[in-house]
């Protein structure tokens, strides 16, 4: 039996979709799980080698789900991610008219996503969440639902049509994934790299949070993503998520993680992997004074004053 790829399922995800687009999952047996947690799992208990999820979007933010699973819990490491542009169709059984919906299901993360187009088109509907997009496409199937937005892609599966296509409030909207595995050494980098950690404070005290900036703007590390998350242990109680430019074998990538560390009560890393955003060439400039071999030299230059050498 092939190795294999737990994913958020049923069949006809978008998370399928994304899955299918990176060259390792042609040689895996991809398996659909009914949620994030229980896709997470399956790799924590060695069902599966990785599982593949949804975790960013450009019109929400964060999928708390998933920033809460890395977050607590058995540790997991990220390994790949993946970008997909999403417009939305609006699946129905078939005759079924714009009118007769009254109640319309999808994944909560779509809802910002199509909130403008209910408003417009169907402001009596009623929102239900479903498990993921498709789930709620299974679920108009089954007639729990007038309709559900979903893939287009999606319809045939589930023996729906789309009344409507295109369906998208923000131009250019996009869901990132990741490729999540067991803690390993993380791939080598490429140069256009992405470092994801979790941060959780000593203390509560003011310009704590400048603080923990602090370690990756004084080493010219630019941040892609900061989600605070409640680390539920009451109100006021936040972790951070923390997506920076680099690689953690990148010189001022782990420094910025040993000045962390030792200001921090927990760095959880989640991993080293290639961005999808932009290749090597895209990559800006580093700061004067962070590059590899200004860090090396540094070193040099205080063993030499500790050794008398200078
Ligand atoms: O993959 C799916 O279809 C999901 O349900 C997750 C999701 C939710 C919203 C936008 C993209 C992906």
């Amino acid at each position: 039996m092939p190795a294999s790829y737990a994913y958020l399922g049923p069949e006809g995800t978008f998370t399928e979709v994304a899955l299918r687009t990176l060259p390792e999952a042609a040689t895996r047996e991809l398996i659909p799980y009914v949620s994030v947690q229980s896709a997470l799992d399956a790799v924590r208990t060695g069902e599966a080698e990785a599982a593949f999820v949804p975790i960013e979007n450009s019109v929400e933010g964060g999928i708390t789900t998933t920033l809460d699973e890395l977050v607590a819990g058995a540790p997991l490491m990220i390994y790949r991610e993946v970008l997909l542009s999403i417009t939305f169709a609006l699946l129905v059984k078939p005759g079924t008219r714009l009118s007769d919906i009254k109640t319309v299901t999808a994944h909560p993360a779509a809802q910002p996503q199509v909130r403008n187009w209910l408003r417009a088109n169907l402001p009596n509907a009623v929102w239900e969440s479903a498990a993921s997009n498709a789930d709620g496409a299974r679920l108009v199937q089954e007639g729990r639902y007038d309709a559900a937005f979903a893939g287009e892609f999606a319809a045939a599966r589930y023996g729906l049509e789309p009344l409507e296509t295109g369906i998208h409030d923000a131009e250019n909207a996009q869901t990132r994934f990741v490729l999540v595995g067991r803690p390993a050494r993380p791939a080598a980098p490429t140069g256009a790299d992405k470092t994801s950690v979790v941060l959780r404070q000593r203390d509560d005290h003011p310009g704590g949070l400048r603080d923990l900036l602090g370690e990756f703007a004084t080493r010219g590390i630019n941040l892609m993503l900061l989600q605070s998350r409640p680390t539920g242990a009451g109100i006021g109680n936040y972790c951070f998520c923390v997506d920076a430019e680099g690689h953690i074998s990148d010189r001022r990538v782990a420094e910025a993680l040993m000045g962390l560390k030792r200001i921090c009560l927990e760095v959880r890393f989640l991993g080293s992997y290639p961005r999808a955003d932009i290749g090597v060439e895209e990559v800006r400039a580093l700061p004067r004074g962070t590059s590899d071999g200004e860090f090396v030299e540094a070193a040099d230059w205080v063993a030499r004053c500790q050794d008398g050498r200078f």
